[in-house]
C-alpha cells in the first residue's frame, strides 16, 4: 500500500478540482493552494456539485461526501504545503507559468522524497523538472476530464526521473486512486492527446469550411462510432482555450500541421467563447 498521505494540488480549475475530489474519496489530507477567493468559491462549487452527483446515483453516502470535504482545505499561501508527500500541479496550460510554480515548490516543500507530478498535457516534464533542484523527483500525472469519471492516468518520466519516484507515483495512482495506468514517453501531447487533439482539429476545420454543421459533425460520431460525445461537444468540454494551448505546444514540438490549432478556433478563444465552462463554445450551455 502507498505511503503518501498529505496531498497538494496546485489550481483548481475542472483537473484541480477533480484531483482534489478524487483524493480525498480516497481518504487523503488535501490542500489546494489557489489565487484568490473567488477562485476558491469556484473550485468548491464544483466539488459539492460534483459529490452531489455522487450522493444521488447511489455511489456515494452522504457521511462520506461530508468526510471528503471535511479532508480539503483551501488556501491563498503555497508556503502550507510544507509537509506534502505528493504534489500535483494544475494551473494553466502556460510553460511559464508551470515553471514558476515548481519553482516555488521546490522552495517551500521539505519532505525530501516528496514527489513533484504534474498534470499537464503537453509541456515537456523535463523543462518542469529543472525548474526544481530535485528532477529526479518531478512526474507527469496526467488525469482526465471529468477526473471522478474516467479511469485513466497517464505516466510519464522524463529523461532525469528517478525509477523510485515512477514506481512509487504509479503504485499511488492505482492502489490509492484507484486509477488504471498507461505510461509515455515525455514528449508533447503524450498518448492520449496526440491521437485525440488532430481529431478535435479536424472537427474544427470540418466546421469551419462549411463541410458540415455543428450538431451533424458531432451525432455523426456519437451515432456511427459510439463514441460518448462529439468531438465539437468534448473540445466544449475540455475548454477551448485549453485545446489551442495544447495544439500550440504539439505544433511547436512536431512543427505539423496537423497540429496547428485553425483561425476558428483562436479566434472563439479571442472572443471568451471556452465552451461549457464559459456558457457557448460550438454548443450553447446558458442556464
Ligand atoms: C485535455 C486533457 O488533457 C485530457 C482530457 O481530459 S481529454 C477529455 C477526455 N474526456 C472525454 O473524452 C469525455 C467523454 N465523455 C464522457 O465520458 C461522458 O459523455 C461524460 C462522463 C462526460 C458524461 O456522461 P453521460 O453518460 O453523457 O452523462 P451522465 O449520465 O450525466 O454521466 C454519467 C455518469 O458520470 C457522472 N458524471 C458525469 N460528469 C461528471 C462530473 N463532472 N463529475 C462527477 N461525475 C460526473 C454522472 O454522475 C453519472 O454517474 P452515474 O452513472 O453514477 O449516475
Amino acid at each position: 500500500m502507498s505511503d503518501i498521505q498529505r496531498v497538494g494540488v496546485v489550481g483548481s480549475g475542472l483537473m484541480g478540482s477533480g484531483i482534489a475530489e478524487v483524493s480525498a474519496r480516497a481518504g487523503l489530507d488535501v490542500i489546494v493552494v489557489e489565487v484568490n477567493a473567488a477562485a476558491t468559491e469556484a473550485a468548491q462549487g464544483r466539488i459539492a456539485t460534483s459529490l452531489a452527483r455522487g450522493v444521488k446515483s447511489g455511489k456515494l453516502s452522504e457521511e462520506d461526501r461530508d468526510a471528503a470535504l471535511q479532508r480539503i482545505r483551501f488556501t491563498t499561501d503555497i508556503g502550507e504545503f510544507a509537509d506534502r508527500q505528493f504534489v500535483v500541479e494544475a494551473v494553466a496550460e502556460n510553460e511559464q507559468i508551470k515553471t514558476d510554480v515548481f519553482t516555488a515548490l521546490d522552495k517551500v516543500v521539505k519532505d525530501d522524497d516528496a514527489i513533484f507530478a504534474s498534470n499537464t498535457s503537453s509541456i515537456p516534464i523535463m523543462k518542469l523538472g529543472m525548474a526544481t533542484g530535485r528532477p529526479e523527483q518531478v512526474i507527469g500525472v496526467h488525469f482526465f476530464n471529468p477526473v471522478p469519471v474516467l479511469k485513466l492516468v497517464e505516466i510519464v518520466p522524463s529523461l532525469l526521473t528517478g525509477a523510485a519516484t515512477q514506481d512509487r507515483a504509479e503504485q499511488f495512482v492505482r492502489e490509492t486512486l484507484h486509477k488504471e495506468v498507461i505510461r509515455s514517453q515525455d514528449r508533447a501531447g503524450f498518448v492520449v492527446n496526440a491521437l485525440l487533439i488532430p481529431y478535435l482539429l479536424s472537427s474544427i476545420r470540418m466546421l469551419e469550411s462549411g463541410f458540415a454543421s455543428a450538431d451533424d459533425i458531432d451525432n455523426g460520431m456519437v451515432l456511427g462510432c459510439a463514441h460518448p460525445m462529439g468531438p465539437l461537444r468534448l473540445t466544449d468540454l475540455i475548454g477551448l482555450d485549453t485545446t489551442k494551448a495544447i495544439a500550440e505546444s504539439m505544433y511547436d514540438e512536431f512543427k505539423e500541421p496537423l497540429y496547428s490549432p485553425p483561425p476558428l478556433l483562436l479566434r472563439m478563444v479571442d472572443a471568451g467563447l471556452l465552451g461549457k465552462k464559459s456558457g457557448r463554445g460550438f454548443h450553447n450551455y446558458a442556464k
